[in-house]
């Protein structure tokens, strides 16, 4: 999954990620109006708002971005129709040659992680079929359970070509509280940094890289620069750029020499972009997904600008 990831970086020569995370307040009215009418206000209604947003988004992006991110969360709010929703999304993404990076987020002991991991990048067998049924080349984990939390999902990374992104330095502001503290192998997130690369020794593909990767945070440049220099083989995924203040010119220290080791994402920053306060005036609702295509450009050419 990392050679393929990285092969679409080079190709796009954009190490970006969009975030596809959907809420009813960034979506134009006249989506909204179209599905209230046919279904209701129901999550039904929902589920089709968010894949015809998503589609068109995908549309817009999928030759200049090397991948996506939905967030599970905005999805499973509505229940099985919110669920449908997301796996409509990753699977038109698929179709449309991007990569699909779920953001998840799961952590449990591991009778349960088999589970997960079975059916997020697994394969479940049904009706004497096996079937991927999230589409997803990665996903997100929570490492706080420990590696016999995480193992189960490194089975199904060699068998089926994935890849996980396990957090070790968060963008959130209280991140610190817990991931700050002092162990005697210095502070809690470099220890994990630490498991993370050794638990990504076995998984190192062809770029040098493992496919087990780390969450590092766009808010924190310092922890990142530490973290860089204990993890030279995991790539990061960097949330916080945009919406949340991360700026490219302190994004160098998440990168390494070769220019990869990194791939940052903005969520709403792209999405929601036909609402921001410079853009009312220049897109209509119905253009959307243009504003979207600019700010991912923009994206791209502030990073260029910054990073290389
Ligand atoms: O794992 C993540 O993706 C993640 C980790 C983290 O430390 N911070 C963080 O913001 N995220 C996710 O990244 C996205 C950031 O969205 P924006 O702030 O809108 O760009 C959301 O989907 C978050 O759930």
């Amino acid at each position: 999954m990392i050679d393929r990831l990285i092969k679409e970086i080079n190709k796009k020569q954009n190490p970006t990620v969009i975030g596809l995370d959907p809420r009813l307040e960034i979506i134009p009215t006249f989506i909204k109006e179209e599905y209230f009418e046919k279904y209701g206000k129901t999550p039904k209604a929902v589920g089709k708002i968010f894949y015809r947003f998503n589609k068109e988004i995908i549309d817009s992006i999928y030759d200049i971005v090397p991948a996506v991110k939905p967030q599970i969360a905005m999805y499973e709010q509505y229940g099985p129709e919110g669920v449908e929703s997301y796996i409509r999304t990753t699977e038109y993404a698929k179709e449309k040659g991007i990569m699909v990076i779920g953001d998840i987020k799961r952590g449990d002991i591991t009778s349960t992680a088999e589970a997960y991991a079975e059916g997020h990048i697994g394969k479940v067998e049904i009706e004497e079929k096996s079937q991927d049924i999230y589409n997803q080349d990665a996903i997100t984990l929570n490492p706080y359970l420990g590696f016999d939390s995480i193992e189960p999902y490194v089975k199904y990374c060699k068998k089926y070509d994935k890849g996980l992104f396990i957090l070790v330095k968060t963008s959130n502001p209280n991140s610190g509280e817990i991931q700050d503290l002092e162990t005697n192998e210095g502070k809690l997130y470099e220890k994990v940094g630490r498991l993370v690369t050794k638990w990504g020794e076995e998984l190192i593909g062809e770029s040098g890289y493992s496919q087990i990767g780390a969450v590092v945070g766009a808010t924190h440049p310092e922890q990142a620069k530490e973290l860089r220099k204990i993890m030279p083989n995991t790539y990061f995924l960097v949330p916080g750029y945009g919406a949340q203040g991360g700026k490219a010119e302190d994004l160098k220290a998440y990168f390494n020499k070769d220019g990869l080791g990194a791939i940052i994402n903005s969520s709403r920053g792209i999405i929601a972009a036909y609402l921001k306060e410079e853009n009312r005036s220049r897109f209509s609702e119905h253009e959307f997904s243009l504003a979207a295509r600019e700010a991912a450009l923009c994206m791209k050419e502030d990073l260029q600008k910054n990073l290389f």
